[in-house]
């Protein structure tokens, strides 16, 4: 499909100004918190990014009115018609995102039972929903199965439970804590996954009159309340835009201003970036990226579970690491198949290894099983313009930068597919001044 489709004369540094808002990884699951409540909720600085809308479409059907508010970014939810709401059409949202299977919680409080349809979300592993279903049933839920999706019920009110997660999956404590706020009695977490954007998760909830205490060793104790009202939140922003953003600078020799982003956050990709040989400034606005001259330091990186280095951060930054001199390791520990966007940039002119063996210093679930986890990037190596086909979100981010770093033109193809996770993409390229294109028969039919 040509309009899918955008040609990127690349050799040109990006420099200027951008926005974040919003994260990704919260607003959507901050929507469905407002499922849980019985007051109106307003959220603040959502950003206009597909996963956005996708879920406002499941919660209108699920009876919630969503309208803008007075702010630029604003949604009210009002949540008092879930009860009178009709589902038929749930089909039509199947392999929309990830979010639909955090429904359950809130619908099995609400109603008693819930349906989700069949998941969508990036396609870098199995992903299976295991945790999620285990900790559902320890909940008191019964779970059904079947080609269409999952039917959930809880026979009685769901009740508090001692959890321990085999991983510290985002989802799965998701789940617990959508599920355990409103549940009888106590739930202890062990394993706990404890993203910046979950604590954000967890402010909204208690906001809603939730309570929730956070331990420091990746435990959370949940006690279940009654009943809980609306919130009034201010969405954290993307970090993991920002760093995509922080990479193009880098990979382009170039110099972005992030307005929104924020050093709290980012703390573990800042030292990454500044080991490879990235210049940033933090201020009260945002944080300044940009390449200083020179050589860029090759560097050993495993992704982790936060603290860690946020695996979402990878992608692009592997494009950065091609323009480093030397070896870079870089060990994917938390989804077994995220480096086969790699194969596209070898064919730009980038040199990287896969291997099935973990490189990093620390072994990993994907050890000793047939998963090429481990990458090594050698560099730095001249890239030139190619064909590119976009696998997934953040694989399709790291193809714009790798096309913008490079010699040429290339194609990208199926770009609408990070419109999932970056809010105007295509303004703010422009506004750094990439050189990017919308294939003749497409431009004349906008
Ligand atoms: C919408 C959203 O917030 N997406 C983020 C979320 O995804 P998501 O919540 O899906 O990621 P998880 O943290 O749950 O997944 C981590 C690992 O646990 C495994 N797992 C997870 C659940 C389960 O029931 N069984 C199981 O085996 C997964 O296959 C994966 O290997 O966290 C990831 C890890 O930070 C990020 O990359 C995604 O951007
Ligand atoms: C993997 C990602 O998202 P999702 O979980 O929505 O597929 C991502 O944001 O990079």
């Amino acid at each position: 499909m040509t309009d899918d489709v955008l040609l990127v004369h690349g050799g040109t540094p990006l420099e200027g100004e951008i926005r974040v808002r919003g994260a990704k990884n919260l607003v959507p699951k901050a929507m469905v918190a407002a499922l849980l409540g019985h007051e109106p909720s307003r959220l603040r600085n959502v950003p206009d990014i597909r996963d956005v809308k996708v879920v406002r479409g499941l919660l209108q059907l699920h009876g919630v009115t969503v309208r803008p508010g007075e702010e630029h970014g604003e949604l009210i939810l009002d949540p008092s018609h879930v009860e009178s709401a009709n589902v038929a059409d749930i089909d039509a949202h199947a392999g929309s995102s990830r979010i639909p299977i955090l429904f359950c919680g809130p619908l099995l409080h609400r109603l008693g039972h819930a349906f989700i349809p069949g998941l969508g979300g990036c396609h870098i592993g199995d992903r299976p929903v295991d945790f999620h279903l285990d900790v559902l049933r320890q909940f008191g839920a019964v779970v059904d199965k079947n080609a269409e999706g999952l039917y959930l019920t809880a026979p009685q009110r769901l009740r508090g439970t001692k959890i321990r997660l085999p991983y510290p999956s985002v989802g799965a404590t998701e789940q617990v804590l959508l599920t355990a706020v409103l549940a009888e009695g106590v739930t202890e977490l062990t394993n706990a996954a404890i993203e910046p954007e979950i604590v954000d998760l967890i402010c909204v909830l208690q906001k809603m009159g939730a309570i929730i205490a956070m331990g420091t060793d990746r435990t959370i104790v949940i006690t279940g309340v009654d009943r809980l009202g609306g919130y009034n939140h201010r969405a954290l922003p993307d970090r993991l835009e920002s760093a995509s953003w922080a990479c193009a600078a880098l990979a382009t020799h170039g110099n972005i201003y992030v307005h929104g982003a924020r050093q709290l956050e980012m703390m573990t990709f800042l030292n990454t970036f500044r080991k490879v040989g990235g210049a940033f400034e933090v201020d009260d606005e945002g944080i300044r990226f940009w390449h200083p001259g020179g050589e860029l330091n090759a560097i050993a990186l495993e992704t982790d579970v936060h603290p860690g280095f946020q695996t979402d951060w990878q992608q692009p930054l592997v494009v950065a690491l091609t323009q480093a001199t030397g070896l870079s390791i870089v060990h994917e520990t938390v989804y077994e198949s995220r480096l086969g966007f790699t194969s596209a940039l070898n064919q730009m002119g980038a040199h990287i290894q896969l291997y099935r063996e973990c490189l990093g210093g620390t072994p990993c679930r994907f050890g000793r099983r047939n998963f090429q986890h481990s990458a090594v990037v050698s560099g730095p190596s001249k890239l030139h313009g190619g064909e590119l086909i976009i696998p997934d979100l953040r694989g399709g981010f790291s193809y714009l930068i790798a096309a913008l770093a490079a010699q040429g033109t290339s194609t990208v193809h199926g770009i609408d597919l990070i419109n999932r996770g970056y809010e105007n993409f295509m303004e703010k390229l422009r506004a750094l001044g990439a050189s990017v294109e919308l294939p003749k028969a497409a431009a004349s039919a906008v």
